[in-house]
């Protein structure tokens, strides 16, 4: 019988975290692979997330989250990184329980310099420090609550903070690649 496994990590928090950024750093450090249910999302959809938003509204993009955190949480063995408001679900963080999950935290001024040179997140489009600020007074207590272990991001590199979590998670910081000796061999 083949027993499912689930995630080796799951990335939740705020947007400009740096959970997608870090996801893929963390998978090609364990040798494994990444998704982002955001990218499933608009597969789904056929569209971008701005997109789905003016054209159906948050709640049908809340519900497509639903389904696809539901799906990934089931298919995926390698690196998970969901949405920002993701774990504003019930069902969703019931469904993260048990799993290795890391809160990437991120305080306000430096999430919003990060969004602010990134892709358009809908939520944030209009008056972004004050919506950041809300949106994590809100969803602080529900990503410690799904969180396994929090990881700050605020003075520290992507690598930094993808070593971080592959610490606070026990998992191996190297991957698979054959190590490079220290001194060449010369006994040729
Ligand atoms: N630790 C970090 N230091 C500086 N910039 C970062 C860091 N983590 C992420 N970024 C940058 O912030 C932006 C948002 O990152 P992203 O991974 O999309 O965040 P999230 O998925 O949590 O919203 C990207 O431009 C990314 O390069
Ligand atoms: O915080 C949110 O509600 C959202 C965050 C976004 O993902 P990131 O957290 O990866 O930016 C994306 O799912 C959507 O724009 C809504
Ligand atoms: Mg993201």
């Amino acid at each position: 019988m083949t027993v499912p496994q689930g995630p080796v990590a799951v990335l939740v928090g705020p947007p400009g975290a740096g959970k997608s950024t870090i996801g893929a750093l963390l998978a090609e450090r364990l040798g494994t692979g990444y998704r982002d249910t955001d990218a499933d999302i608009e597969r789904t959809a056929g569209k971008p997330i701005p997109e789905i938003f003016i054209d159906e509204g948050e709640p049908h993009f809340r519900a497509l989250e639903r389904q696809a955190v539901r799906t990934a949480v089931a298919e995926h063995s390698g690196v998970l990184a969901l949405g920002g408001g993701a774990i504003m679900d019930p069902d969703t963080r019931a469904l993260l329980k048990g799993l290795p999950v890391v809160f990437l935290d991120v305080e306000l001024a430096d999430a919003v310099r990060r969004v602010g040179l990134d892709k358009p997140r809908p939520l944030l489009a209009v008056n972004p420090r004050q919506r950041w600020r809300e949106l994590m007074e809100a969803r602080r207590p529900l990503y410690h609550e799904v969180a396994r272990a929090v990881v700050a991001t605020g003075d520290r590199t992507p690598v930094q903070v993808a070593e971080a979590v592959l610490e606070a998670l026990g998992l191996p910081r190297t991957t698979g690649t054959i190590a490079v000796p220290d001194t060449p061999d010369t006994t040729q």
